[in-house]
């Protein structure tokens, strides 16, 4: 059952299990929520999207909300994400991009020269009504169940500008990182301005905590991202304002993938959480991340193939090395693999749940 169907879970989203252990405080039990919960695994969600694009599904306010809402009521995770995607707020700027099914976001006019980042168009906020009235709805709906808001990276939003669409060397993008100098710095502080736009807009609609997606940063050399893409990632984080982690401000989620060697540095760039992928054990990626930051993770998306036996053991590891970290979010190492059995999923937060229930803050209120 869902926490926002739960009535012994009565709490407010700004107090829910997700956003205090991402604060690094007590939670009841670890909060578990996974990377594209919402999307084909789904066949809710296959029959919703049938005969509307990705893209058109993603500027609909009642589709975004209800796809949304989708793995929350079947799986009872402990946060909804705002159906979206990383290019958004481009196509809502009017970058000609398109989602194209099983390759991924392709770019009409790759970004290639100086002349090309100029003409790049700013994401005005007045283009984000929709946005702002998809996450309206889902604070609503949800009532105790937070909503993660979340932007790309404007590293990994330059490699699908760059490289046209999805690639695995990401060449053209390193190639013009280190030829370009100037005009790499300008396209990412383009991008840094509209993610934080773009989640200004939700933080600003209810958003209880973001996540910033830096899914392909694991390409680079720490020295290289500290130097030419740490900065603009930072920029997006100062961009969204607020003070210190505290009360006072939605928590910062930053991850990529094959960030193992950059962790402590995904940290520097502002981030209250870091997202870990399953390369790296939980109590490694703690020792690495330090004790001021919490952990989102990292269970391997294909284990939930394999056999239940084997989904429980790994599971169960998860949760007992996460518990090296100043606070744990469970999720997956990248995003759900969309022949996952769905059962699995569920599965997996009662398993989670189950495992991590603390006496120190009773689901029921004491009498
Ligand atoms: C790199 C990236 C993209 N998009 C995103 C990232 C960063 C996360 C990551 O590292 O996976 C982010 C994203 N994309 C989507 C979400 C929704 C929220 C969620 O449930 O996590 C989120 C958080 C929906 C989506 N975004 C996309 C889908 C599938 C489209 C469909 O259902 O038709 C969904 C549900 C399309 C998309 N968009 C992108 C890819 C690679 C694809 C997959 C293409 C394919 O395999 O068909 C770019």
């Amino acid at each position: 059952m869902s926490a926002a169907l739960d009535p012994a879970r009565s709490v407010i989203p700004s107090d829910s299990d997700l956003v205090r252990a991402a604060r690094g405080l007590p939670v009841s039990r670890t909060p578990v929520w996974f990377m594209r919960q919402a999307g084909r695994s789904l066949p809710e969600y296959r029959a919703l999207r049938a005969g509307t694009g990705m893209l058109a599904a993603c500027q609909d306010p009642d589709l975004v909300t209800e796809i949304t809402l989708q793995p929350v009521r079947r799986h009872g995770v402990d946060a909804a994400i705002l159906f979206s995607d990383i290019v958004l707020p481009l196509v809502v700027a009017g970058v000609d991009i398109d989602i194209k099914p099983g390759v991924g976001p392709v770019v009409a006019t790759p970004v290639r020269s100086v002349a090309d980042v100029d003409a790049l168009p700013p994401l005005e906020p007045e283009r984000l009504v929709f946005l702002q009235t998809a996450v309206r709805q889902l604070v609503a709906e949800l009532g105790p169940t937070p909503l993660i808001g979340f932007a790309g990276a404007p590293f990994t939003l330059a490699t699908y500008l760059i490289e046209g669409g999805p690639s695995k060397e990401h060449a053209r993008t390193k190639a013009f990182m280190y030829a370009e100098p100037e005009a790499w710095g300008r396209l990412l502080d383009r991008l840094a301005i509209s993610a934080a736009t773009f989640l200004r807009a939700q933080v600003d609609a209810g958003a209880s905590a973001v996540q910033l997606f830096d899914s392909w940063a694991g390409v680079l050399s720490a020295a290289d991202y500290a130097e030419r893409v740490l900065p603009h990632s930072r920029a997006v984080f100062d961009g969204l304002g607020g003070g210190r982690a505290g009360e006072d401000r939605v928590p910062r989620i930053h991850f990529g993938v094959g960030t193992g060697e950059l962790l402590p540095l995904i940290g520097d760039a502002g981030a209250d959480v870091v997202g870990v992928d399953w390369r790296v054990p939980l109590d490694e990626a703690a020792r690495r991340v330090g004790p001021d930051r919490s952990l989102q993770g990292n269970l391997d998306p294909a284990v939930l193939l394999a056999d239940r036996a084997t989904v429980d053991r790994e599971v169960s590891r998860v949760v007992q090395q996460g518990r090296a970290a100043r606070g744990h979010i469970f999720n997956l190492g990248h995003g759900v693999l969309p022949d996952t059995d769905p059962g699995v999923l569920t599965h997996v937060v009662e398993l989670v749940h189950e495992l991590s229930v603390s006496p120190a803050r009773p689901t029921t209120p004491a009498r």
